[in-house]
């Protein structure tokens, strides 16, 4: 299994890159985590934010490996706690298919695509900046395989 993370949004700052590589690095061979980044779709005054979303899904879908499951990460989205997660992870682990997470851009995620998403993880119910939900999101995945290794990384 591969965890993927499907992110609108390039060139970041290196304190984001930073982060992200940080954990993304702890990660075991057997659960590697992959950023693909989604170069945004060019805003202008003739877009509607419906239409940006729309052309930036396409882009998204054609980043996801087949057969991905998709978690679709929007403030509105379920709460999850790190323990919880971390039992996703072992079962997902155990059925094999990929997982994307996908993050979307300035203005969020195309809403038909949130639909079919296999789920809405939600981080916290503040809006964040996208890129820094790529950095929270891998420190949580790390988080998460350390509780299903009893790795003393994370303390009750
Ligand atoms: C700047 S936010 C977009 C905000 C947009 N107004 C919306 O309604 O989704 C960019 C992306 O970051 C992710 N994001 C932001 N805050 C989040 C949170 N609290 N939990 C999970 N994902 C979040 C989502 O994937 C979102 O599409």
């Amino acid at each position: 299994m591969q965890l993927v993370i499907a992110a609108v949004g390039h060139r970041m700052p290196a304190w984001i890159e930073n982060g992200f590589n940080e954990y993304a690095k702890r990660m075991p061979p057997e659960c590697r985590v992959l950023l693909k980044e989604i170069k945004p779709v060019e805003r202008s005054g003739s877009r509607s934010a419906e239409t940006v979303m729309a052309q930036e899904r396409v882009k998204i879908e054609a980043s996801i490996p087949k057969g991905s499951r998709i978690i679709a990460l929007d403030e509105r989205g379920k709460d999850l706690t790190t323990v919880q997660l971390s039992q996703h992870l072992q079962q997902w682990q155990q059925d094999g298919r990929d997982v994307t997470f996908v993050i979307g851009g300035a203005d969020g995620l195309d809403a038909e695509f949130k639909k079919r998403a296999d789920m809405l993880l939600r981080i916290s119910s503040l809006t964040l900046p996208h890129g820094m939900v790529r950095v929270l999101l891998a420190e949580q995945l790390y988080r998460a395989w350390s509780i299903t290794q009893n790795h003393p990384y994370h303390r009750i």
